[in-house]
């Protein structure tokens, strides 16, 4: 396992710089939310230093990890990871596992459900969901609700962060993840939590 100095140190040679400025952004999103509901700050922090680690070396990386990958993407519920899109997403969480070694499902979660959310998600992927849309390089229309609402409810904010996506999608003739429509039905029937 790698600390989390080390693990920074190889994402700023990894990738290109406004990607690693995002990453430090996140990493300080994902600390003040977290630490609003009391959650592991730790586990948090690498999760959001770790959440983008595949992107802009997607093929490079799904060869090297083929075998995992051909298992993993043949379940029904990740089957929307080939999309290009959404790509970075199973990457991430195939290099998080086995170069940077981290062996925590929290973590790899967090990392694998950080675009689109899913059913039954943890509080630590909603945090790293969260503080991934509304880091404070992020401007678009409905942030600052978005960013408000995230330190006052996770669920109400991700429902809000979740309606902007959708729009966003449709305008942009986007596939729309099941699991992030999944995860709307869940939140808007009421599902208890905060
Ligand atoms: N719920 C979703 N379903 C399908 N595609 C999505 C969804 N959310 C985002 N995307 C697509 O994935 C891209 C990357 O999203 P994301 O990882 O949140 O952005 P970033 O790489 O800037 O952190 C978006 O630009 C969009 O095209």
């Amino acid at each position: 396992m790698f600390s989390f100095e080390e693990i920074k140190e190889n994402l700023k040679r990894d990738l290109k710089k406004s990607r690693y400025e995002h990453t430090l952004r996140v990493v300080n999103k994902a600390e003040e939310i977290a630490g609003k509901y009391k959650l592991d700050i730790n586990k948090c922090k690498l999760a959001a230093l770790l959440h983008d680690c595949g992107k802009g070396k997607e093929e490079h990386y799904k060869n090297k990890y083929i075998s995992e990958y051909n298992k993993l993407i043949k379940k029904d519920e990740y089957v929307e990871f080939k999309n290009p899109f959404l790509e970075h997403c199973i990457i991430g969480y195939l290099v998080a596992k086995n170069h940077y070694k981290v062996e925590d499902n929290d973590v790899l979660n967090a990392i694998l459900w950080h675009t689109t959310g899913r059913l039954g998600m943890t509080e630590i992927e909603k945090v790293i969901y969260l503080a991934d849309k509304t880091e404070n390089g992020r401007d678009y229309p409905s942030v600052d609700k978005i960013r408000e609402k995230s330190l006052i409810n996770l669920n109400d904010a991700i429902i809000l962060s979740i309606n902007n996506n959708i729009k966003y999608l449709i305008e942009n003739n986007q596939i729309i993840s099941i699991n992030t429509i999944k995860l709307r039905n869940e939140l808007i029937g009421g599902i208890s939590g905060r």
